[in-house]
């Protein structure tokens, strides 16, 4: 055997401390989760994000639905992608109002290109990713997790220091018990604040006659929060200008101030900062 010296061997596994100290500087970090998808939990991600901007807080959005990641579109970010510095950080792209925003769809060639990370690979791009952003610092990180309590999302949450709380995403139709229950075990299991249920596509307005109806079904959101001891921070209605800004390329609440869904999203924001902030 030879007498060379011997270096022990230490495994490095420091991913995850690079994730933390990238994300230290925000003051607020919220997750928004949804028990299913297609509720509007990116609309509502996105939205929130500018709604705290025109609050004068200094914003960054995640977009960690690696498989959907619609907030480049929802926030009329067209034409633009993420570039790196010279000592390969990320960069954030800057959205309106400053909302720094992050986005796997702003790293690929084509926003059209499917993503087609499987299984632990993914939770290993989120974290490769989040380790290489440099974020900077601000008031809030609002982070767009992927729908459902899966391996992606054990995976981020596990990797954010310090996160302030959750804000769960559902429908009328789908407030159903199990879907709530799921979201609020995932936040429990994993420490997280359950900061309340955000009601989306809750009612219809008819600009018309000023008339509401509860297209989905009716609306349970307060007493499902009473049930599970938290509260219901806003109901959203439908409006159809919300697609008609998307398509148009611009950010809802900036296009259509006074629409209804835009009012109760800013109600929405004051709510949090008074949760958070108080
Ligand atoms: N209150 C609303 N009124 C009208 N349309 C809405 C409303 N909320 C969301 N939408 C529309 O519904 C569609 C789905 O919304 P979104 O992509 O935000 O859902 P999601 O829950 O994030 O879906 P997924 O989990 O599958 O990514 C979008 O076209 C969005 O513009």
């Amino acid at each position: 055997m030879s007498n060379d010296k011997k270096i022990p061997f230490k495994p490095t596994f420091n991913l995850t401390q690079d994730v933390e100290k990238k994300l230290r500087n925000f003051k607020y970090k919220i997750l928004v989760l949804s028990g299913k998808g297609g509720v509007g939990k990116t609309f509502i991600s996105s939205m929130l994000s500018l709604a705290l901007a025109e609050k004068a807080r200094t914003v960054a959005i995640l977009d960690a639905d690696i498989h959907g990641s619609s907030i480049p579109s929802i926030l009329g970010l067209h034409g633009t992608r993420h570039y790196a510095d010279e000592e390969g950080n990320i960069l954030p792209v800057e959205g309106p109002l400053g909302v720094k925003v992050v986005a796997v769809n702003l790293m690929l060639d084509s926003p059209d290109l499917p993503v087609v990370w499987r299984g632990p690979l993914v939770s290993r791009a989120i974290l490769d990713l989040l380790s290489k952003v440099k974020w900077g610092s601000g008031d809030y990180l609002i982070v767009d997790l992927p729908p459902g309590t899966g391996d992606a999302i054990i995976t981020i949450t596990q990797s954010i220091p310090s996160i302030t709380g959750a804000i769960i995403v559902t429908a009328p139709n789908m407030l159903s018990e199990t879907i709530v229950s799921k979201a609020i075990n995932f936040a429990a299991k994993n420490n997280i604040r359950l900061l309340g249920i955000v009601e989306n596509l809750s009612y219809y307005k008819c600009p018309h006659c000023g008339r509401i109806s509860q297209v989905l079904g009716k609306s349970t959101g307060e007493q499902l929060a009473g049930k599970f001891g938290t509260r219901l921070l806003a109901k959203i209605p439908i409006d159809p200008s919300i697609n008609d800004a998307i398509d148009q390329g611009v950010p809802y609440i900036l296009a259509y101030k006074d629409g209804e869904a835009a009012k109760a999203i800013r109600s929405l924001a004051d709510e949090l900062i008074s949760i958070v902030e108080s």
